[in-house]
């Protein structure tokens, strides 16, 4: 139980296959000896009453990591939806499995957003020029308008919510047959506001071989807690 009597659950997709990492389920990919799952598991746990985990269909928890598990969904959005009908909890953060390196400022700063909005989100404002390809995919030529960047954050996890908000909105959006790519995004379907709450540029998601390549590089780094007593950096401003 928190301060005020309110109990917060961790809530942790990792029931994805890892497609574009091409390993098996990513969540389990370890990297300097510790899986993925293992690493955010570790780094929500000191903040919250329990945690839960989606796993895929088959898959057990691995024995280092102290929590309970949900059989996920076929979609990121069906396996929160899995862990939020299985936790009482008053408040919720969740938070990818394939995002290892999680500040403890930042699980703070969300929690403490959460509780008082309802909703919040880790994210950083975006730095680099955004274009929409064009005819030919990933490396078409560039097509239409420059978008403007300003004011444009990118989303990280974890994701903090008031369990009845979020709840409320994933069923809304089952019954309505409406997909998003987060959490926050469902809440913002409904109207609801979501605060942004700086996020650290070490919360990348392991998406690809060279998101791994560099979570190899920085877990040393990250396992000496060099950066134990930093508060958030690269936060930077809108
Ligand atoms: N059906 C799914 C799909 C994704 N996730 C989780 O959602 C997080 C973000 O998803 P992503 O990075 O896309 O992971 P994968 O779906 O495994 O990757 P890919 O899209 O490359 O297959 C991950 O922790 C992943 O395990 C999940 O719980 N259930
Ligand atoms: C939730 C998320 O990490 C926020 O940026 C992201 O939307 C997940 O996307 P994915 O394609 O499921 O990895």
């Amino acid at each position: 139980m928190r301060p005020g009597g309110v109990r917060v659950a961790a809530l942790i997709p990792a029931a994805g296959s890892g497609t574009r990492l091409g390993l098996g389920p990513k969540a389990f990919v370890e990297v300097a000896g510790r899986s993925l799952l293992g690493r955010s598991a570790a780094a929500l746990a000191p903040h919250v009453d329990e945690v839960l985990v989606a796993l895929p269909a088959g898959l057990d928890l691995p024995e280092d990591v102290p929590a309970r598990a949900v059989t996920g969904g076929d979609t990121r959005q069906a396996s929160v939806r899995a862990l939020l009908r299985a936790t009482r909890a008053d408040v919720v953060l969740v938070h990818d499995a394939a995002r290892p390196f999680l500040p403890g400022a930042v699980v703070g700063a969300v929690i403490a957003a959460a509780r008082e909005v309802g909703a919040a989100t880790a994210a950083l404002p975006v730095a680099d020029t955004l274009v929409r390809a064009g005819p030919g995919g990933d490396c078409g030529t560039l097509w239409g308008t420059l978008t403007p960047r300003e004011g444009l954050w990118a989303v990280q996890t974890p994701q903090g919510f008031r369990r009845d908000l979020l709840l409320a909105a994933h069923e809304a959006a089952l019954t309505d047959g409406f997909a998003a790519t987060d959490d926050a995004g469902l809440i913002a379907r409904t109207g609801g506001a979501v605060r942004l709450v700086p996020g650290d540029a070490r919360l990348f998601k392991v998406t690809t071989p060279g998101d791994l390549a560099l979570a190899q590089a920085l877990a040393p780094v990250w396992d000496a807690q060099v950066w134990e007593t930093d508060p958030v950096w690269d936060a930077g401003g809108a």
